[in-house]
């Protein structure tokens, strides 16, 4: 039996073969590491956010998506992160995967070529029958929310 469970392929964007792949940093990191496909160092001034290549592309099988998520030494040391964490990769897109890297710290960030600027990490999704119905069942908590329990 194999170990894995699913197959995802790469494709490597031309003109980027220099930079390195996704590449978990332990056996058992839940992360492939992605690494920045600049053409140059670039700079992120405190509140601006910019759109990162990564210089490859995939295809993976409906029951999987990709979340893009921040790297938390980037996000503590600089308040560096992802602004719409966790990035969503779905399963039909084949274009070059991007990172929305936004600088919530006070200094301006350098991104250097080939630098790890966050994370991927795989996960299943549940295929759904979604209905629509009149009534939807009871339950203790009914529309109860935001609080409702306390602080
Ligand atoms: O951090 C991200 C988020 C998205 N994408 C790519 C892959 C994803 O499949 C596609 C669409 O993302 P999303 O559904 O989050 O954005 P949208 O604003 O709904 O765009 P669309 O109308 O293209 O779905 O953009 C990235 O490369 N990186
Ligand atoms: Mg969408």
């Amino acid at each position: 039996m194999s170990l894995f469970d699913f197959e995802v392929q790469m494709k490597r964007i031309e003109g980027q073969e220099d930079i390195l792949l996704p590449q978990k940093m332990s056996e058992a990191a839940s992360g492939y590491d992605l690494h920045a496909a600049v053409k140059e160092p670039i700079v992120l001034a405190p509140g601006e956010r910019q759109l990162i290549p990564t210089g490859f592309a995939l295809s993976m099988p409906p029951q999987l998506e990709a979340q893009i998520r921040p790297r938390s030494g980037l996000a503590y040391k600089h308040g560096i992160t992802t602004l719409n964490s966790p990035g969503t990769i779905d399963a039909d897109y084949r274009g070059e995967v991007k990172v929305l890297l936004i600088n919530h710290g006070q200094e301006p960030f350098v991104i250097q070529r080939n630098e790890r600027i966050a994370q991927m990490v795989f996960q299943r999704v549940p295929q759904i029958q979604l209905t629509v119905v009149n009534e939807l069942s009871e339950t203790v908590r009914g529309s109860g929310g935001f609080g409702h329990t306390g602080r």
